[in-house]
């Protein structure tokens, strides 16, 4: 499964350039063996939370109809970040998943909002649980940052099956280690590839961390950038996931009648 993640430095407020930047950078980093492509959080307006209202987008809006028409152009799946999108009067941060063919395979909101940044007063939180979808047979899941700290939606997707996680970011990097150990911890627990598109550069006076990263199901690091603006490229071995979990059985050694429901 051949993975390409882009680690951009987005353009605050600004739907039409960040598409441009997108799509050029596909240009540059296509290859015809590639099956899919990571793009981060709020892709196409940043963190313009006072404005979101004015540049969000609505479903079948230019910045959907956008990945619809690039995963045919480049034949290829796409992972396509999170965008706000307006529904009545809620802006939902959703994740959005198109295949080969331009068709919406799944949608997922964000489920926690960021306290630290003020989210609750812009956003609504995602209504849904969190839901498996499938790229080339194979079931997978997305997550929006902040939800990386709770690990009770990811062991959910992983008893659903998913043999990879997606998770797309805004992560600061002042809170780096947190972003680099939960992303390791996550793949180690769930025994499973985790891959990690964040944004880089400096926006708004909040400095991200970038550090976008693929890590294997035993938890080695398979690529990872620091800051720069780029790209991973890396072959995803799905064989790993049942051998490690042959291995190290803990999904036969959990015992969930002993677990409090929390
Ligand atoms: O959890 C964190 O430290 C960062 C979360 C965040 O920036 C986000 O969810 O956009």
């Amino acid at each position: 499964m051949n993975y390409l993640v882009f680690q951009m430095e987005l353009e605050v407020g600004k739907p039409e350039e960040n598409r441009r930047i997108i799509e050029s950078w596909l240009e540059a980093n296509y290859s015809n063996d590639l099956d899919i492509v990571v793009l981060p959080e709020m892709w196409s307006t940043g963190y313009a939370l006072e404005e979101l209202r004015d540049i969000c987008e609505v479903d079948g809006s230019q910045s959907i109809t956008f990945l619809q028409s690039l995963a045919k152009k480049f034949n290829v799946n796409l992972v396509g970040g999170s965008m706000a999108i307006l529904e009545g009067n809620d802006i939902f941060n959703r994740a959005v998943i198109v295949n080969r063919t331009g068709e919406i395979v799944h949608k997922y909101d964000k489920m926690h909002l960021v306290p630290m940044l003020d989210e609750p007063k812009y956003l609504s939180a995602g209504l849904n649980q969190v839901e498996v979808f499938e790229l080339e047979g194979v079931k997978m899941g997305v997550i929006i940052c902040y939800d990386l700290r709770f690990p009770e939606i990811i062991r959910d997707l992983a008893l659903q099956g998913i043999q990879v996680l997606h998770i797309v970011a805004e992560w600061p990097l002042a809170r780096e280690s947190h972003w680099n150990t939960l992303l390791r911890a996550r793949a180690i627990e769930n025994q499973m590839y985790v891959v990690a598109s964040n944004v880089t550069g400096t926006k708004l006076g909040v400095e991200f961390a970038g550090c976008s990263q693929i890590i294997d199901p035993w938890g080695d690091i398979v690529q990872k950038l620091d800051q720069e603006v780029g790209e991973l490229k890396a072959n995803l071995d799905l064989d790993k996931v049942p051998k490690i979990r042959k291995e190290v059985p803990i999904f036969e050694s959990r015992v969930p009648e002993k677990y409090r429901k929390l």
